[in-house]
């Protein structure tokens, strides 16, 4: 039941299609809304409150549950003061999360709710713009949304680019680092970089990818997202060059199981890196269940993979995950310096000399991989796997 509710509840706050409508990446500013002001006070006119209602609609980005439940609460504060229905019934999951929201506001005054809905609306739009503006660097490659991918000095450095999420990992950025990485395979890179924008490398899958449920239902949900993930670990077994990790921050779920499918790891020591899959009711992936136990042996793997022990840098580094730790202080400088005199080797020894070493055991990555997947459909249909992700959407845990 809980579980139904969860998904529920996602549904219901979904955003507008939309928000969801366009991919391209435009830099688009829109409109600042201008405050009119009386006397020293600024106050929002109905007329700016009804801007805001507008632009709300023109987002391309989901905000997010919470953020939307703020807003619809502003939304009823500033309209009809404050909130006197009857509190619904715990069952009733979303009117409940509604009716909470609106309550929380007290007796903030609509004048005070106006203004504050329309600053919410503000500050969505300009992180919105920024973030479409931050795409268009002038030697980054076009056609992404979630990443920032630049080739120079022979590197080809695919940066994940949603620092305000931790650079969670969206079914579209699992779609754009696939075509990143094929792109990169091709081009005329020598080595080939993955590393996160903001202070962390990875937050891990985006636990809204579970929210969005298909009109198939969640059993066809949990089948597509085992496809899209079979897929993307697939494409870093098969990477034909050397493929490496500047863990620029701390690392969570699938950014670290992929860990063991890269050549090297270099990480600042601010790291760390955890693999939370029984809290969140899941089981690994990224063939961690085969890599984990080779590089660090079977007792420290399952620390890792069964019982969620979060690794610092310097403990990844004594497992044999992490192949060289830096200060954070100059691990940015310190890596390039390194990673430019490696571009510069060889192009096509490095490659074979990859293959050769990789090669012997992809049947079996391949295998492992298909195997993880198969066990992931199930456990994302289960109510351990669903409390898990509503308990998060509800702040009552994190990691
Ligand atoms: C469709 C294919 C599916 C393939 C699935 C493959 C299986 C993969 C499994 C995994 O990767 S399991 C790991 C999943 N990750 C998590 O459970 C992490 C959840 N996040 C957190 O616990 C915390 O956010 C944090 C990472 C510890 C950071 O905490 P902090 O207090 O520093 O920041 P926040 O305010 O929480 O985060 C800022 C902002 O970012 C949002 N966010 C962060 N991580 C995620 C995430 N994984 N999914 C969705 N959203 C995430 C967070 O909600 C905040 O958003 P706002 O509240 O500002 O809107």
């Amino acid at each position: 039941m809980a579980a139904v509710a969860a998904f529920c509840l996602a549904r219901s706050l979904r955003p507008r299609p939309v928000w969801r409508a366009s991919r391209t990446v435009h830099a688009v500013c829109f409109p600042v809304i201008q405050l009119h002001t009386t006397g020293a006070a600024m106050r929002v006119s109905q007329e700016d409150f009804e801007k805001a209602k507008d632009q709300l609609k023109l987002l391309k980005e989901d905000p997010g549950n919470e953020v939307k439940l703020k807003l619809y609460a502003l939304f009823k504060q500033a309209t009809e003061g404050p909130c006197s229905s009857p509190k619904p019934g715990m069952l009733d999951f979303v009117k409940k999360a509604k009716w909470d929201a609106w309550s929380s506001l007290g007796s903030l005054s609509k004048d005070n709710a106006r203004q504050k809905y329309v600053d919410l609306v503000s500050s969505l739009v300009s992180s919105e713009s920024s973030s479409q503006v931050k795409d268009t660097t002038p030697d980054s490659k076009h056609g992404y949304e979630t990443l920032q991918v630049t080739t120079t000095d022979n590197i080809t450095k695919i940066m994940l680019n949603r620092p305000e999420k931790k650079n969670a990992i969206t079914t579209q950025m699992y779609r754009e680092i696939i075509q990143a990485l094929e792109e990169a395979a091709k081009d005329d890179s020598v080595i080939t970089v993955i590393t996160g924008n903001g202070d962390y490398y990875c937050s891990g899958n985006d636990l809204n990818n579970f929210t969005n449920i298909p009109s198939g239902g969640i059993e066809k949900m949990a089948k597509d997202g085992a496809v899209l993930l079979e897929n993307f670990v697939k494409h870093f077994i098969d990477f034909p060059k050397p493929l490496i990790a500047v863990v620029n921050g701390p690392a969570v779920g699938i950014s670290v199981t992929l860990l063991g499918l890269f050549d090297i790891v270099y990480a600042t020591d601010r790291a760390t890196f955890h693999t939370p899959f029984s809290e969140l009711g899941q089981s690994p992936e990224g063939c961690s269940s085969y890599t984990f136990p080779k590089i660090m042996g079977l007792s420290k793997a399952n620390e890792m993979l069964l019982f969620n022990k979060k690794l610092t840098a310097g403990e990844a580094y004594a497992q044999g995950l992490v192949t060289e730790v830096f200060p954070d202080r100059t691990f940015g400088k310190e890596v390039w310096i390194r990673l430019k005199a490696y571009a510069n080797l060889p192009k096509n020894s490095l490659a074979l000399s990859k293959q050769l070493i990789r090669g012997v055991e992809k049947e079996k990555l391949h295998a492992v991989n298909c195997q993880e997947c198969e066990l992931l459909t199930e456990r994302w249909l289960s109510d351990e796997c669903m409390n898990a992700i509503m308990s998060f959407f509800g702040k009552k845990s994190k990691l």
